[in-house]
């Protein structure tokens, strides 16, 4: 069942870094308080980096208990390991490496110089069991896995909005936006450099407890707009992203310049 999207405009795109860090921080306290851990799905690109830079700088940074959080990646480039165009390799330079985790719980995808090679679908295949490995019993009764989607119950899902409305890496009209049984699959030819990648598909993503949309810029508004005014989601893979219990989209003024007013109407001058 889809949850109606929830709209959080902040005034530029330092604020929103900084709101949505401390929404994070809140949310995997409150995660593990009440069982003892926490899971989250980073994403890559300029506003996902921002907001991991503005959790590393956030003095409540230390209520986080880093040695029990579980981090998955919705999407990779299939790049070598430690190429400095790896989305994990950006949030190591961001956050990772300045805080405690348990190297055991950090969950990147694979490298194109892994275990697997060069073959992106092995690879996929691969994060797709990892997930499955880690599903708990919570999750294993829940409306996601009866519909046969093995995953973890993720606390929060976290997507960067791309300008043609992709998100993870489901660009518009590729097959990867069309999966329907797989968690994970491998991406040739996408639009974005490099045509190589591994993604979560929507199944995977809509099992999440909570989804949030990022997107800051003036190269974002087009595609806000497009995604939340009832696009589909094989032409705007964002408007079929969302969560179990909430989908958020954490946006700054530029980005929402363009949504239909009644969404979110202007300040008057
Ligand atoms: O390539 C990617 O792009 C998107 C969006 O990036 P942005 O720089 O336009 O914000 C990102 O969500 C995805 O994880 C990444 O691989």
């Amino acid at each position: 069942m889809s949850t109606a999207p929830q709209l959080v405009v902040h005034r530029d795109k330092e604020l929103m870094a900084q709101a949505a860090a401390a929404r994070l921080i809140t949310r995997i306290v409150d995660a593990q308080s009440s069982r003892g851990e926490a899971s989250v799905v980073l994403t890559g690109g300029r506003n996902g980096n921002g907001l991991l830079a503005a959790l590393a700088a956030a003095p409540a940074r230390d209520a986080v208990d880093w040695s029990r959080l579980d981090l998955w990646w919705g999407d990779e480039r299939f790049l070598p390991d430690g190429d400095p165009d790896r989305n994990v390799t950006q949030a190591r330079e961001a956050l990772l490496d300045a805080v405690p985790l348990d190297p055991k719980r950090v969950h990147a995808m694979p490298a194109s110089d892994g275990p697997h090679g060069s073959d992106v679908e092995a690879a996929a295949a691969a994060y797709a069991a990892e997930l499955a490995a880690a599903a708990g019993p919570e999750t294993m009764s829940s409306a996601a896995t009866a519909a046969g989607v093995p995953v973890p119950a993720f606390d929060v899902l976290m997507l960067g909005v791309g300008p043609d409305t992709h998100v993870a890496s489901l660009f518009p009209e590729l097959p990867a936006v069309r999966e329907t049984e797989r968690t994970v699959v491998g991406v040739h030819g996408a639009p974005k450099p490099p045509p190589t990648r591994v993604t979560l598909t929507l199944p995977a993503i809509r099992a999440a407890r909570e989804v949030w949309l990022l997107a800051a810029g003036e190269d974002k508004a087009e595609a806000a707009a497009i995604a939340l005014s009832g696009a589909g989601e094989i032409q705007a893979p964002a408007a079929g992203a969302y969560g179990r219990s909430r989908t958020l989209w954490l946006l700054d003024a530029a980005a929402a310049s363009q949504l239909p007013r009644t969404l979110y109407p202007p300040a008057t001058p």
